[in-house]
């Protein structure tokens, strides 16, 4: 199933933030403390913006919103958040 692929990458994701290689998102995990978060949050910020001029301008919006999603699942893993939470979050809200 194509949903699988946001588990992959939420399982390299925790993998880059447990043992540091040289990569963007082990890189931007490995900072210290406060710094790391800032920058994660700092990432949202300006993804979040994209997504709006995106839509607006109809142009990049799956792109835009593939790196909105990314950086906030950087964040949940970064924030120690197992991604189960996530989903049970998402079924406790159907309705
Ligand atoms: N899905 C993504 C993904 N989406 C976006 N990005 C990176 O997020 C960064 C910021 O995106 P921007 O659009 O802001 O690009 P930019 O303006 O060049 O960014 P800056 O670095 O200059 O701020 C870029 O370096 C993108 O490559 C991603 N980096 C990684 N992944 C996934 O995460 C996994 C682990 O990544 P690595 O740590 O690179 O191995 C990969 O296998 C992928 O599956």
């Amino acid at each position: 199933m194509k949903d699988e692929i946001i588990r992959e990458v939420y399982q390299v994701l925790e993998n880059r933030r447990d043992h540091t290689i040289d990569s963007y998102t082990s890189r931007i995990m490995q900072d210290d403390d406060k710094k790391a978060e800032d920058k994660i949050l700092e990432k949202i910020g300006e993804e979040a913006a994209e997504v709006i001029i995106a839509s607006k301008n109809d142009e990049n919006l799956v792109s835009e919103s593939a790196d909105l999603i990314f950086h906030t699942l950087l964040l949940l893993v970064y924030k120690g958040v197992d991604l189960d939470e996530l989903f049970t979050e998402f079924e406790r809200r159907r309705h």
